[in-house]
């Protein structure tokens, strides 16, 4: 069954269209995610696919039930994670996801369970407003996952974490679909949706702009591949030689190879034993965004 159908998504303000006919489906098991701007959405569409706020028109259904109006069969089987900022006050870590457990009904056990899963167990009596931003996001997905939902939604889980902490928290994300569960991301980070997600939609001012894999996404470009050769390694010359590269580029990094066809081009580096210091770079979300946008990204 599909974890998400929505058709034809529209919520409006006034003049402005915040979603302006967005469709998608989620299958169950998939890691799915949202990607664009600021402004560009996708709080907005999670919202009416949680039930959370009435469309202004079209369909959201989770699991084959409608979400509007609010759905009390669906609730146990999804999480939704809170920002931070709406952990109850002056709670340990422990005794905050101690209380989630209560309000879904489920044993102290899966919150003791979370913790651990989630790292925690160092910080369990510490405070909520004395964790660190990495360890209160780590929290907010321990509460949205108590109840073991089938579909759990994460807006923006690494925001305002450092390069590091958002890596570490990677690795917890990774995991949560393994067992057949479904997760909805949304994200301003093109790795991140690169890293996590097996299929990405493209937002920006309310419309899905285009959905694939990251590597469907990308390979639809057609960018060429850079591959750049350390100084002193190869001439201009030898470089254009080879069969496959359509553009050689003298470059203070090197000669840049410029190529469609990148494996046999690197395969005769190798062959040539020019390998040392070699960069290989394929094109990213970024370049997709670009190309479909005609502007930077700007997260
Ligand atoms: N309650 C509201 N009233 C009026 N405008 C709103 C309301 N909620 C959101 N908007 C507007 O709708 C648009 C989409 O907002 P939304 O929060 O869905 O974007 P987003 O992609 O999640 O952005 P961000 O990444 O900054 O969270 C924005 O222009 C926002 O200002």
């Amino acid at each position: 069954m599909r974890a998400i159908e929505v058709g034809d998504l529209v919520m409006t303000y006034g003049e402005l269209h915040a979603v302006d006919g967005v469709s998608f489906t989620v299958e169950e098991g998939e890691f799915f995610g949202i990607l664009g701007p600021n402004g560009a959405g996708k709080t907005t569409t999670l919202e009416m696919v949680e039930g959370l706020r009435r469309p202004t028109s079209g369909t959201a259904r989770v699991f084959g039930e409608e979400v509007w109006p609010r759905n009390k069969r669906l609730l146990p089987r999804i999480g939704v994670q809170l920002q931070a900022s709406s952990f109850f006050e002056r709670l340990t870590a422990r005794e905050q996801l101690q209380t989630f457990a209560a309000l879904y009904g489920v044993g102290g056990d899966r919150g003791e369970a979370w913790l651990e899963r989630v790292g925690l167990v160092d910080k369990a009596d510490t405070r909520v407003n004395d964790l660190s931003g990495g360890q209160a996001q780590r929290l907010s997905i321990a509460c949205a996952l108590v109840h073991d939902p089938d579909l759990v939604f994460l807006d923006e889980p690494t925001a305002a974490l450092d390069p590091q902490a958002r890596r570490n928290l990677w690795d917890l994300l990774s995991g949560l679909t393994d067992s057949g569960r479904t997760v909805v991301l949304t994200t301003h980070y093109m790795d991140e949706a690169e890293a996590l997600c097996d299929r990405v939609a493209i937002m920006d001012a309310g419309r899905i702009l285009e959905l694939d894999s990251p590597a469907g996404l990308v390979r639809g470009l057609d960018a060429p591949t850079r591959v750049t050769v350390a100084p002193g390694q190869i001439t201009v010359e030898e470089a254009r030689r080879i069969r496959g590269v359509d553009e050689v580029v003298d470059s203070a990094d090197g000669i840049v190879l410029v190529t469609r066809d990148a494996p046999p081009v690197v395969a005769r580096l190798a062959e040539e034993g020019r390998l040392d210091g070699v960069q290989v770079h394929t094109g990213t979300l970024e370049d997709v965004f670009l190309s479909l946008t005609g502007r930077a990204y700007r997260a």
